[in-house]
């Protein structure tokens, strides 16, 4: 099928080049000359595991390229929307300008009967008020099709998904004014329900169409048994949403309970594998440790606030509120600790961040929980140098007050206190007795609860972690807890009673 994919972002890029590699023919368009131009040279313009090889591919095979022209884009059967949805500036929901943007850009160049397909993840009612916009085009079918992809693993997760969403119009629904013809790629107008059970039947004209022509889109993955769920558009958008909210939940549920751990001198490490056994809760996303960043989960848990404060589902409203101010507590914590092992004064103290990326293998900076730890040591007076495998650039260009380092050892040399911020595997990885020829204290605090702290101990280091019960220090050594400079805080103390 000839399809476009509308922004080329860490979604779009991956989706358009994963589209390529089944066999479609696809152009990517972005507003963005720049990474347009990198990404019709075969180049990610981000760093995602295995993304150059599948352009690469893609462009060879003349199956994949790259424009800023929407007019480029009116070949295509099947368009699919996968620009930025980010928080707005001015309050916690989330910004539509971009989607509404492409589709006005999209209109005038779209085929009869062509289909547009939202893969951003939205706020319940954006279909239907982009159906809004398609008006002037009753012959365009619309469906959403929410992505669940990770960065990091988002090229395995394109090509193998846990399941596949269709948001499509349901009796009576805007966008079901499809009148009588075809539907894009000549897929049937009646709806195969066999892949999932879950699958609900829809009845509709459009509904049947758009599940055709998405089942045509993704016909290998169908046929490799991924389950399909068809359901309305409000179904689709609220699945996102409540899967991330989900997500965010679990994590902010472990990091509670590693507040308590410490406060109890429990483990929140084998707590958490422990739960992890009972196959009702599983052990996934319950690592404890600084919290979640990145694009997707803190905003989107915060526009899910706001969609239900408007609706008057307090009950939603309130629990996305307690899971967000647990997540930004994991931070302030952070840098309390960080404090305390400075011996309660961070102004003047070298220290070293391991990590800049919101988590590891990617270069995505955005709500970076290392990054905004950086930024407040930094704000309190420590000399703070950053170092990350792939993310220094977007970090540099986005803070120029920080200083950044690419090596590792470098950054290393000097430091009084080492903060693990994001466990990329060369972090977790570190030889302790290496790290300690380098640094001025062996003085670690494992913010991701990556490394063995027995074995850091025993090469002479004190090792603090989130959860994992009280300070630890090198056996029959004094610790190297640097003398205050000046008494603890109030504040250090009052946060960190009884860890
Ligand atoms: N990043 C992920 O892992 C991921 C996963 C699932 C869903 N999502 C959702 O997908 C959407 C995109 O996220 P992202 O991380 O790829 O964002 P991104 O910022 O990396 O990419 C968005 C792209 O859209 C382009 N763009 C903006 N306005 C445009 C316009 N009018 N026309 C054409 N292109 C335009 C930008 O230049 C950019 O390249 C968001 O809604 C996000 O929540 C992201
Ligand atoms: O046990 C864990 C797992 C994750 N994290 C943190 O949680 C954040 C999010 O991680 P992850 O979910 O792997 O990254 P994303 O690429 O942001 O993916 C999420 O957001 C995407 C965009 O909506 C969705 O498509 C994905 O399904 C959803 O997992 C990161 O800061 C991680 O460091 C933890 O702290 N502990």
């Amino acid at each position: 099928m000839r399809i476009s994919v509308i922004g080329c972002g860490y979604l779009g890029a991956v989706h358009a080049a994963t589209l390529a590699s089944m066999g479609h023919r696809v152009v990517g368009i972005d507003v963005d000359a720049a990474k347009v131009e990198q990404l019709g040279r075969g180049a990610a313009p981000f760093f995602e595991p295995g993304l150059d090889e599948l352009l690469r591919d893609g462009i060879a095979t003349g199956r994949l390229s790259f424009s800023t022209e929407f007019a480029d884009a009116a070949r295509a059967q099947l368009h699919f929307l996968c620009v930025g949805t980010p928080q707005s500036k001015t309050s916690d929901g989330a910004d539509l300008s971009h989607l509404v943007a492409a589709t006005e850009a999209l209109l005038p160049h779209l085929a009869a009967r062509a289909a547009v397909v939202g893969k951003s993840t939205v706020p319940v009612g954006t279909v239907d008020m982009l159906s809004g916009l398609l008006s002037p085009r009753p012959d365009v079918l619309l469906g959403w099709n929410p992505e669940f992809l990770r960065q990091g693993t988002a090229v395995k997760d394109s090509l193998v998904p846990d399941r596949l969403v269709y948001g499509v119009p349901e009796d009576g629904a805007p966008g079901d004014g499809l009148p009588e013809g075809p539907v894009p790629d000549g897929g049937s107008a009646t709806t195969s329900a066999t892949n999932t059970s879950a699958t609900i039947t829809t009845t509709t004209k459009a509904g049947a169409a758009i599940t055709a022509a998405l089942d045509a889109v993704y016909e290998p993955l169908l046929a490799a048994g991924i389950p399909r769920l068809v359901c309305n558009f409000a179904t689709a958008e609220l699945i996102k949403s409540a899967s991330n909210a989900y997500l965010a939940t679990k994590l902010s549920f472990i990091n509670a309970m590693a507040e308590l751990c410490d406060a109890t001198g429990a483990d929140v490490k084998q707590l958490g594998a422990a739960m992890g056994f009972d196959p009702r809760i599983g052990s996934r996303y319950l690592h404890a440790g600084l919290g979640f960043g990145g694009g997707c989960l803190p905003k989107d848990i915060r526009s899910l606030r706001v969609q239900a404060a408007g609706l008057g589902v307090n009950s939603v409203d309130q629990w996305m509120a307690v899971v967000d101010s647990i997540n930004q507590d994991q931070r302030s914590r952070t840098v309390g600790l960080a404090r305390e092992l400075c011996g309660g004064q961070l102004g003047g103290r070298r220290v070293t961040v391991l990590g800049a990326a919101f988590k590891p293998d990617t270069d995505d900076i955005r709500d970076s929980p290392a990054l905004a730890v950086a930024l407040q040591l930094a704000s309190a007076g420590a000399h703070v140098t950053v170092t990350d495998p792939a993310a220094i650039n977007n970090a540099w260009l986005r803070y120029p007050q920080l200083r950044f380092e690419p090596s590792t050892s470098v950054a290393l040399e000097g430091a009084e206190l080492v903060l693990l911020l994001t466990e990329w595997d060369e972090y977790a990885s570190l030889q302790p007795a290496v790290a300690g020829a380098l640094v001025r204290r062996r003085t670690l605090l494992d913010a991701r609860n990556a490394v063995d702290a027995a074995v850091w101990e025993a090469e002479g280091w004190t090792v603090r972690g989130l959860g994992r019960g009280r300070a630890t220090g090198p056996r029959g050594a004094a610790g190297h807890q640097l003398v205050p400079a000046t008494p603890a805080t109030a504040e250090g103390t009052r946060q960190h009673a009884g860890r």
